[in-house]
């Protein structure tokens, strides 16, 4: 039996919300096309959160109406574009959104909301203290239900926090069972500045069980500051029995309260390292052959046809919408995986063109 994971793409939200340059639509909507187009089927478009705050996210609205978002929603009806959403005013600017655009399928069907596990920072990230931001979401998500959005909750600073340091995991597994209890289909465990490893997880995932969060309701969303994102990744998964994983294309991102915070873990990494457990994700539907000394498979190095061309194909097109939103942003790819793709494809063109060369210069004689 196949064993799926099911990846969030949170890049063109918490990715670009961090980023110091600002993508126009045209090339956000571009970055969600590619990513679609690269198989992901759960990709976090955006926000409707104070521009003043977050200028990055004001164009949320001119992403989710594109016409390209239009025809990729009528193409793949598997495909999800949540939102976030802080509070009252958001989810009104949303639905004033939907009324003005009614479609089927609708613009989104699936809003997050968002806690803090301190109150350090539910201060800084959301302006109050943590009980009310969790008095404040009942209605919110009755409303939003009501209308026939899923929610989905995060909670932030689940390991460390930058104004109170470590985070015992009482706190985040308590407000994970309130937000459960509140509606949230799921709930997103935020290691928004990126301390996590492998042990820091297992204690958290098992609190949250014993608090009555059962493990299939939860996700990982892992940052990758100090490089033990991946590790945490996989032991969340194969060892915890997590089955929901968020990351962000090229690791774009950081957190604004956290200097020296990197970006969410990458997709590209994320998806390597799963497949060659044999998990199967939508960015790698079948990742069997790329299991053990069949890594080659997975990389694309010489095979071009056929299945494995196949499965070489999607993956390389992954690592591109890497590169291509580095290129755009100006910025080096966070993504281990995608910059040694990269440096691969690079050694192969030039192999090619000296090659190339060779045969010219021997035409000649
Ligand atoms: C936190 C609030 C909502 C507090 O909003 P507030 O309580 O109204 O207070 P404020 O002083 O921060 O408000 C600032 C201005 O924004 C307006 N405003 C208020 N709400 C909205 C809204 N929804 N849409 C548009 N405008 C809004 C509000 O009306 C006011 O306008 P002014 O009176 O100055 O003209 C606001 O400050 C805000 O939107 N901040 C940005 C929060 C944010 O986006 N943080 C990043 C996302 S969380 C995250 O990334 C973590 C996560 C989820 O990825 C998981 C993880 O890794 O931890």
């Amino acid at each position: 039996m196949l064993h799926r994971v099911k990846i969030v793409e949170v890049g063109p939200r918490d990715g670009l919300q961090n980023e110091k340059a600002l993508l126009s639509t045209e090339l956000k909507v571009e970055l969600i096309e590619r990513l679609v187009g690269a198989g992901l089927r759960d990709v976090e478009a955006g926000s409707f959160v104070s521009p003043k705050w977050v200028p990055q996210m004001a164009s949320t609205p001119d992403v989710l109406t594109s016409p390209t978002l239009s025809r990729l929603r009528s193409l793949h009806s598997s495909l999800s574009l949540p939102v976030l959403v802080p509070n009252a005013r958001g989810l009104s600017s949303l639905l004033s959104l939907l009324d003005a655009h009614p479609s089927d399928p609708p613009l989104t069907n699936e809003l997050a909301v968002f806690v803090s596990a301190t109150e350090g920072f539910s201060r800084a990230n959301l302006n109050t203290s943590v009980s009310s931001s969790l008095d404040a979401l009942p209605p919110l998500i009755e409303q939003a239900q009501a209308r026939g959005l899923r929610v989905r909750a995060y909670v932030s600073v689940v390991l460390g926090c930058p104004f109170e340091g470590r985070v015992e995991p009482e706190q985040p597994a308590a407000v994970a069972k309130r937000l459960l209890d509140m509606g949230a289909y799921e709930v997103s465990l935020g290691d928004t500045i990126g301390v996590g490893v492998p042990g820091a997880w297992e204690r958290l995932v098992n609190e949250c069980e014993r608090q009555g969060v059962p493990v299939s309701k939860l996700a990982a969303h892992c940052h990758d500051t100090y490089g033990t994102a991946v590790s945490s990744v996989l032991h969340c998964v194969s060892t915890l029995g997590i089955r929901t994983i968020d990351s962000s294309i090229a690791a774009l991102g950081g957190c604004p309260y956290s200097p020296g915070a990197t970006g969410n873990v990458a997709t590209e990494d994320v998806v390597y390292a799963l497949a060659h457990e044999g998990w199967a994700t939508s960015a790698l539907p079948d990742p069997d052959e790329a299991r053990g000394e069949r890594w080659d498979g997975l990389l694309g190095w010489d095979s071009t046809s056929g299945e494995q061309g196949v499965r070489e194909t999607r993956f390389k097109e992954l690592c591109r919408v890497g590169e291509w939103v580095s290129e755009r942003l100006g910025r080096e790819n966070g993504s281990r995986v995608g910059r040694a793709m990269k440096g691969r494809r690079e050694r192969r063109e030039r192999d090619e063109r000296k090659r190339a060369d060779r045969e010219g210069a021997k035409a000649k004689l």
